[in-house]
């Protein structure tokens, strides 16, 4: 008897211990939270800004064509609570010169205040067979979905670092989660993010920043619209077993997913994580307190 509710109280603090990763100290309030969203003209990231919006966001929309972050500006606006909101507009490339885009994420900060929330939801998908998809699109694609997710991030991270908390969210994909007839080109970009995610996310912790990423099904956008022009037969037919959903839904469990519960992605190997989590917060504290007992000297 006695052996049994150890055995259990064992496995309930195990348990604990396993999903400890996975528990957020606080949710992130996004009323008055100023929150950029990359790809915020259309799409996933125009739900996603809209969806902020009706929360008392503040947001800052990035993309390249003006006109369309002009139109999707007045979309959000209409979302609005109360009548302090704003949505400032920005148009970069975010994938080409790393300095171009740390200047914008500087000028949103000045305007709206340090960035709550990054959300990197700037990319583009191809679908075609292998050794027909020109060799310059894996490269091309590689840089947006990839590339144009570092550089937004490496430039939020050292103000969110000081003010110790943030929020980072990746858009990938389902495709990012398995390779898939079609994708050769595409799905690579999107397993990058997971990789940058996870790295960055045991590396923030200790900050109290949190790393989310999502892995939407096909979305009902202008970019899937543009994608199914030259998807293959056998790309159709195996995207359609998982059907197409609306960006508004989506918008509104990775927004939750991000403020809420945080790290889920995490699903494997909880248990390293959380003995790695305890390596990084024990090098912090020495870390400063070697910095401190400097000072002293
Ligand atoms: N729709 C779907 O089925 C799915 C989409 N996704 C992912 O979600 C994200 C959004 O997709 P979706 O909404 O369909 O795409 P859309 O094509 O509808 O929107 C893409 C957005 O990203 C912006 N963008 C593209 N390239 C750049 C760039 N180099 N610099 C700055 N902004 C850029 C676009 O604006 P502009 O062109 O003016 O720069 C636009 O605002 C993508 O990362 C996509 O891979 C994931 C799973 C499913
Ligand atoms: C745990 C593993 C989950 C695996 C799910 C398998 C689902 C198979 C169907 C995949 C549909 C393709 C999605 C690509 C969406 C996308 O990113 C582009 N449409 C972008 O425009």
């Amino acid at each position: 008897m006695l052996l049994v509710v150890a055995a259990f109280i064992v496995a309930f603090v195990l348990l604990l211990y396993m999903i400890s990763p996975l528990i957020s100290p606080k949710p992130l309030k996004l009323n008055g939270a100023h929150v950029v969203v990359t790809g915020g003209s259309s799409g996933i990231g125009k739900s996603i800004a809209m969806e902020c919006y009706r929360q008392g966001a503040f947001i800052t929309l990035v993309a390249r064509d003006e006109s369309k972050l002009v139109q999707a500006k007045k979309e959000v606006e209409k979302c609005a609570i109360n009548d302090k909101q704003v949505v400032l507009c920005i148009s970069v490339d975010v994938s080409k010169d790393y300095g171009q885009v740390e200047s914008v994420i500087k000028q949103c900060q000045e305007k709206l205040g340090p960035v709550d929330m990054l959300v990197n939801c700037a990319g583009t998908s191809f679908s075609g067979k292998f050794e027909e998809v020109e060799v310059e699109r894996f490269r091309s694609l590689m840089e947006v979905n990839y590339l144009g997710s570092v550089y937004p991030t490496r430039a939020v991270i050292p103000t969110m670092k000081e003010r110790r908390m943030g929020r980072i969210m990746f858009v990938s994909s389902q495709a990012g989660q398995i390779g898939l007839f079609g994708y050769t080109a595409y799905s690579p970009s999107k397993f990058a993010l997971r990789g940058l995610a996870e790295s960055l996310q045991m590396e923030m912790k200790p900050y109290n920043i949190y790393v989310t990423i999502a892995y939407p099904p096909d979305t009902d956008t202008p970019g899937l619209a543009e994608e199914n022009r030259t998807k293959p037969l056998e790309t159709r037919l195996i995207s359609e077993t998982s059907g197409v959903t609306q960006p508004e839904q989506v918008a509104k469990i990775v927004v939750k997913d991000a403020i809420v519960t945080m790290g889920l992605f995490r699903t494997v190997a909880l248990f390293y994580l959380g003995s790695f989590d305890s390596i990084v917060r024990r090098c912090m504290i020495e870390r400063e307190q070697s910095k401190a007992a400097d000072k002293r000297e």
